[in-house]
Parts: C-alpha cells; sequence; structure tokens
C-alpha cells in the first residue's frame, strides 16, 4: 500500500528531513518492507533509501546530509517488481532538470509502457511498475519543455500537460509524487482516485505577526519578501501526517488531478483528465489507513464503528437466540468495530489477545511463513476472558486466513467454549490490482468456499461476514453532502476492477505466476532484498546490492550525499 509524503518549505534555510521521517514513522503501517528519502538543496539531490522500517534505514548521519528546503519520502509495500533494495524508493532519473517519483499503487498495463519506453531508447531496468511512472513523466515533460524556447518555457503549464499525459497512458491506480529539481514538488492521483492523497500548508514559522502593521500590511519590503512566501505545504497519503507535523488539511487531491507547488510559494492545481469518477479502495478504510485519518471526507475512525454497528445487525437478524457471553477484538485494527459491535449486541467487550507493539501488520509481511510465525509472537490470550465463556471474535477482513486460523486456536487453548469469528468486511474472493498485495485466487481462505466451509477451515463453530452493500452504505451514509461518492473500488470482494478496460484472464495468470508466494519465495533474490526475510532483519547499514535505478538514457550524474550510504558521492546505475 506505501506511504508517501512530500514537503516544500518556505524558507530555503530550513530543512525537510526530519518533517519527511517523522511523516514515514505516522505512515509505517502502510509500508514496512523499505523506506526511502530525497532532498533538494539548492539543485543538489541527495538520497537515502534501503530496506527495512523508517527507524532502521535513517541513520543521523544520514539524516545531517539529507538537506534541503523541498523533499519527498516513501515507505514501501511491495506490490511489483521484487522486495530489492534497488526499487525502494524515491526512484530517480537526470533527465530533464533532476526528477524523483514516490508512488502509491500499482499500474496494471506495465507490459504495454515498458515495451513503448524501450522502443523510444529508455532503458527501464527493474520490473518495478513506479520506474516506468517516472520514466513516461520525465519523457513527457522533456517533450512538453523542448517545445517551447527557455525564454518561452512555463513549468507549470508543461508540468499539467505531461502529467495529463502521463495519465491517458497508464492504466491501474495510483497517488504519486514528483520532485522536479529547482521548480517544486508535483502531487497527482490517478482518474479514479483509487489510492488516497491529501494535502495541507501551514504558515511558515519565519512568518511572524511582528512583521505586519495593525492593518496586516508588511512592515518593511524585507517583511514583504518574506511575507510573500509565507506558506509551507505537504502532500501525504494519509491526513494523520499532515496533523502530525503541524499542517492544516487542505483536502483531498481529486481524482485525476494534479496540484503543483512552485519554489515560489504558489500551489496551483488542474484537472488533468476529463473523465474522472470517484472510486476510492474500500479497503482503505477496513485496514490500510489509520483510524484518525479522514479520507474522502470521510473518518476512518467513524467509518469502521458503522462497520461494527452493521455487522452486529447482521448477527442478530441471522442468530436472534445467539448465545455470544463476550465480544473480543483482533488487534490492531479490528478495534474501533469491536467496540460498536459489542455495544450493539449489548455484550461487554473485552481485551481477550495482548498486541506486542514491538511486532509490527503481519498482513503486509512478505512470505507466508513469516507472516504465520509473527502472529503467534504478536498477540497472546488473557486466560481469564475465554475459559468456559462462548466468544465473538472480531476481524477487520480475512484475507489468507493466517490469523482466523492460528487465533481461532489460541482461544480454544486459553478455554472458550465456543468460538464465533466476524469480519467487518465480506468475503475476499478476487485478486487486486490497484496496490494490495493479493494476486492470487488460490492464497484466499474464502475462494471457493461457502461460509459453512471457511468456518471449518478455521476451526469456529460459526462465521458472520459484513455484507458489500452493508460496507458501502457505511461511507455513503458518512460522506459530506458535497461530495457523495460515486462508486468503490470494492474488487477484491466483488471481482468488479473500476478501471474498466478488460483485465482477461491471461493478466490474472500472469500475475498469480510473478506474485504468488511460493513463486516470490523460488525467485533469486540479491542481497538488498527482505523478500525472504522478512522486514527489517537485514541491518539497515548494509548496502550491498544497493544500486539505484531509474537513470536517464542521457548522461551518468551523481546525486551527491546520502545515497545508499557509506558510498556517497558515487556514480548512480552502477552496482556496486
Ligand atoms: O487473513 P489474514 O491473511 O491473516 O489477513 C487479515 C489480517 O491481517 C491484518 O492484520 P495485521 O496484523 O496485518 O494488522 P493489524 O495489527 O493492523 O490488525 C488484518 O487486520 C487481519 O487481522
Ligand atoms: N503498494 C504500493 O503502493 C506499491 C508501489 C509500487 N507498485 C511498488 O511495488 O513499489
Ligand atoms: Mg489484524
Amino acid at each position: 500500500m506505501c506511504g508517501i509524503i512530500g514537503l516544500l518549505l518556505a524558507n530555503e534555510k530550513e530543512h525537510v528531513n526530519q518533517m519527511i521521517f517523522d511523516g514515514l514513522t505516522v505512515l509505517q503501517h502502510r509500508g514496512q518492507d523499505a523506506a526511502g528519502m530525497v532532498t533538494s538543496e539548492g539543485g543538489r539531490l541527495h538520497l537515502r533509501k534501503d530496506n527495512g522500517l523508517v527507524k532502521d534505514v535513517f541513520h543521523q548521519h544520514h539524516m545531517v546530509e539529507l538537506r534541503g528546503h523541498l523533499g519527498i519520502g516513501h515507505c514501501r509495500y511491495p506490490t511489483a517488481g521484487t522486495s530489492s533494495c534497488a526499487e525502494a524508493q524515491p526512484l530517480y532519473t537526470n533527465y530533464p532538470y533532476g526528477i524523483c517519483v514516490a508512488h502509491n499503487g500499482n499500474l496494471t498495463n506495465t507490459e504495454q509502457i515498458a515495451k513503448q519506453l524501450t522502443e523510444i531508447g529508455r532503458h527501464v531496468n527493474t520490473d518495478s511498475d513506479s520506474e516506468l511512472l517516472l520514466n513516461l513523466f520525465s519523457e513527457e515533460l522533456t517533450r512538453e519543455t523542448l517545445a517551447v524556447g527557455k525564454d518561452q518555457l512555463n513549468m507549470k503549464e508543461a508540468i499539467f500537460s505531461a502529467v495529463g499525459s502521463v495519465m491517458q497512458k497508464t492504466e491501474g491506480g495510483y497517488a504519486g509524487l514528483y520532485l522536479v529539481n529547482g521548480f517544486g514538488l508535483v502531487g497527482f492521483r490517478d482518474p479514479n482516485g483509487i489510492r488516497p492523497l491529501v494535502f495541507g500548508c501551514r504558515r511558515s514559522p519565519t512568518v511572524t505577526d511582528e512583521m505586519f502593521d495593525d492593518e496586516g500590511i508588511p512592515r518593511t519590503p524585507s517583511h514583504m519578501d518574506t511575507a510573500k512566501r509565507s506558506l509551507d505545504y505537504v502532500i501525504s497519503s494519509e491526513s494523520v501526517a499532515i496533523d502530525t507535523l503541524g499542517f492544516q488539511l487542505i483536502r483531498d487531491v481529486r481524482p485525476g488531478e494534479v496540484i503543483f507547488m512552485d519554489m515560489e510559494g504558489n500551489c496551483h492545481s488542474r484537472m488533468a483528465h476529463s473523465k474522472s469518477v470517484l472510486s476510492p479502495c474500500i479497503f482503505e478504510y477496513v485496514y490500510f489507513a489509520r483510524p484518525d485519518s479522514i479520507m474522502d471526507g470521510v473518518s476512518v475512525y467513524e467509518s469502521r464503528l458503522k462497520m461494527g454497528e452493521k455487522l452486529a445487525k447482521k448477527i442478530l437478524r441471522q442468530y436472534p437466540d445467539h448465545d455470544i457471553d463476550v465480544v473480543i477484538p483482533i488487534p490492531d485494527t479490528s478495534r474501533t468495530s469491536a467496540l460498536q459491535a459489542a455495544y450493539v449486541l449489548n455484550r461487554p467487550f473485552r481485551e481477550g489477545f495482548i498486541k506486542n507493539r514491538y511486532i509490527a501488520r503481519t498482513f503486509i509481511m512478505p512470505g507466508q511463513a513469516t507472516r504465520r510465525k509473527s502472529v503467534r509472537l504478536k498477540l497472546n490470550t488473557i486466560k481469564r476472558e475465554f475459559q468456559g465463556k462462548n466468544v465473538l471474535l472480531v476481524d477487520d477482513s480475512i484475507v489468507r486466513g493466517t490469523t482466523s486460523n492460528e487465533i481461532v486456536q489460541m482461544a480454544r487453548d486459553a478455554g472458550a467454549n465456543k468460538v464465533y469469528f466476524c469480519s467487518a468486511a465480506p468475503p475476499i474472493r478476487y485478486p487486486n490490482i490497484y496496490g494490495i498485495d493479493i494476486p492470487t485466487r488460490n492464497e484466499l481462505i474464502a475462494y471457493n468456499r461457502n461460509e459453512e466451509e471457511i468456518a471449518a477451515k478455521i476451526g469456529c463453530d460459526w462465521v458472520v461476514y459484513q455484507d458489500l452493500n452493508d460496507l458501502e452504505d457505511c461511507l455513503r451514509e458518512l460522506a459530506p453532502k458535497e461530495r457523495s461518492f460515486d462508486r468503490f473500488d470494492s474488487s477484491c470482494f466483488s471481482g468488479d476492477y473500476v478501471t474498466g478496460q478488460v483485465i482477461g484472464d491471461s493478466y490474472f495468470e500472469k500475475l498469480h505466476d510473478l506474485r504468488n508466494d511460493k513463486a516470490k519465495e523460488k525467485r533469486k533474490v540479491g542481497p538488498g532484498s527482505n523478500e525472504e526475510e522478512g522486514p527489517a532483519k537485514r541491518p539497515a547499514q548494509s548496502n550491498d546490492g544497493c544500486e539505484p535505478v531509474a537513470n536517464d538514457k542521457r548522461v551518468s550524474s551523481t546525486i551527491d550525499g546520502a545515497a545508499c550510504e557509506p558510498l556517497t558521492n558515487q556514480p548512480v546505475g552502477l552496482a556496486r
């Protein structure tokens, strides 16, 4: 799912590094495999990226190198290519100007784009779809800027036009950031708004009330100058990062919209796609996003309360004479819905499972063995809450069944009498192709099984799933009046893919072959990869196999400073 963040500060002497680090830490739940940051300091780019958690990737000596008042950051949950450090983001290309990308989502027509790029002489070095998004933009921006003389160059128009062309050529789900060196920060969201993106601002700390007279006029020409560039900007996957950094949320980037924040401190926006239909990924609300985020005007927390309420009502309809004694959430994400379900069922809510706060999210870990082991390490029971009771376990979703399998057994081991299991989301029966790593139906516990069979498989007494209509209603009921939801990307529940193009069987077959768990394990992974090992196992200091990719065809260039330490000032694009 990946977390992205970009910052542009008004004061050139301030640095974005700490804020990007803090923002990525707040977005860590979206991607645990790799992290990276690039900053621009007076035209010089500084890059640091590696496999691992944010806290492990950036050491103090990297941070001091990551200078500059413009930068973007990324934490990665791979859904294309490999988990190699070479595919960690931001990715960089030197022409034109020096462009970097941070991307959340997944492109579905990668073969076609890669072919087109190769035909025009661009070298594509990996299977990362984000590398294509970078090269497409740099190609389009080159075309736009070469079309007019230097004197006539209007960078704002060139950027809007280039991103518009990128949108015409790409299919899939994407929210992205481009850093255009020397020009500013660009944010964009696909025409269906599948992946989230919000932006905000704050008054720069360099602008103080004392600079203005009683009528609000700057007192001196120098105050006037400072006041003109008075706003700091942020763009992020989730509003929680904007809150935490002390910025004000302005709004969501609209589907098909481009936001450009220039170096003079102006913020421009343009709809770059004529056929945009807001269709956000419903799984963001179910699982991915933090509950304290607001996405497309809806509080994720409130949506999860509603999910709990509707789920409890379904249980009451289906089992009016139920004998549930206690409602127990499976930490972390299901807590909000479980709380409300317990309230509607009029049964006590109890913390029967205690989560080890040092173990990260298991669903987004690579490899089934790691995921299974992590569930046991992550959760332990409070036996008293289970002994002799009929327990209703609530989870936000059941995907592969890794968690539910372990948890039901743990509940029984703890002495539960009957174990019921419910999911705040409907059964997941289809692959996701827009940025969630559910590449094949065969790994899904609900594939080819009805509810009785699923209950038998996970070993519980009965299982209840939310209905898809109810799930979608949760969000429709909470949508602000001025912005109702046109539709949702609910494809992993329904098999309907909102991008409209024909996703044929051959696409899914390829996806299965490339990304199923066994294939990933078998694939020969380089020393910079997390694929077999799980997050953060490899020491973050190691840089083996950590070569930057996506360098441009024209010039071999350098990114100064913090690129994959300790070899700073190395030519990029060279394996070490
Ligand atoms: O059926 P599965 O394949 O196990 O996937 C579903 C589980 O994975 C997620 O938890 P995760 O541990 O990733 O994160 P959380 O702590 O935020 O709940 C989700 O909340 C479910 O509990
Ligand atoms: N989940 C995501 O957003 C992944 C971004 C991109 N497809 C990658 O694999 O790096
Ligand atoms: Mg969970």
